[in-house]
C-alpha cells in the first residue's frame, strides 16, 4: 500500500521498514523526492507537525510519502507519539526570540487532527500566526503530486 504526500500529525513518528524501499522524503534544495533506503535494525525518526510548532519551525516536518513496489513484498511499522488530545498546544516560549515570534496560534491535537482532515497540507497555514508564510505542504514552497 502507498501513501499519498503528507506530514505527520504527531510530535514524531518511529518507523521501521522492511527491506523494502518505498518511504521518500522531499528535500527543498533541488534534490526533490529522496529515497530513504532501509538499513536492517534501522529506524527513522520522522518529525511532526506538532514537534514544528512547539519549535516553532525550528525543527521542521518533512513532506514524505511511500510509493509501492509492483514486485516486492514491502512492510513498514509506524509508531505515532502524538500530544494529549485535549491540551491546547503551541511554540514553546524557550527558543523562541524576540525577533522571531511565535508563528503558530496553541491548538489541541483534536482540534488540529479536524483541520488537517479538512485543510490537508494548508493545516499549519490556518493556524499561522503570519500571513503568507509557507509550510512545507504549501502550494506555493512545494508541489504536491
Ligand atoms: O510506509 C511508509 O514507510 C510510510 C508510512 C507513513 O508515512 C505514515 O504512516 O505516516
Ligand atoms: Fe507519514
Amino acid at each position: 500500500m502507498g501513501m499519498a504526500a503528507h506530514t505527520d500529525s504527531t510530535i514524531l513518528n518511529i518507523l521501521h521498514q522492511s527491506n523494502t524501499s518505498g518511504l521518500q522524503v522531499f528535500r527543498g534544495d533541488g534534490s526533490g523526492w529522496v529515497t530513504l533506503q532501509p538499513h536492517p535494525g534501522a529506524l527513522v525518526i520522522l518529525i511532526g507537525d506538532f514537534m514544528h510548532i512547539l519549535s516553532n519551525w525550528l525543527y521542521l516536518n518533512p513532506l514524505h510519502r511511500a510509493v509501492v513496489n509492483q514486485t516486492r513484498h514491502r512492510l513498514s511499522i509506524v509508531y505515532l507519539h502524538g500530544p494529549p488530545s485535549s491540551v491546547k498546544i503551541g511554540p514553546l516560549t524557550q527558543p523562541v526570540d524576540h525577533n522571531f515570534p511565535p508563528l503558530y496560534r496553541p491548538v489541541t491535537w483534536s482540534e488540529y487532527l479536524g483541520i488537517k482532515a479538512q485543510y490537508f497540507d494548508k493545516a499549519l497555514s490556518t493556524i499561522s500566526l503570519r500571513n503568507g508564510f509557507l509550510d512545507a505542504g504549501d502550494e506555493n514552497s512545494v508541489k504536491i503530486d
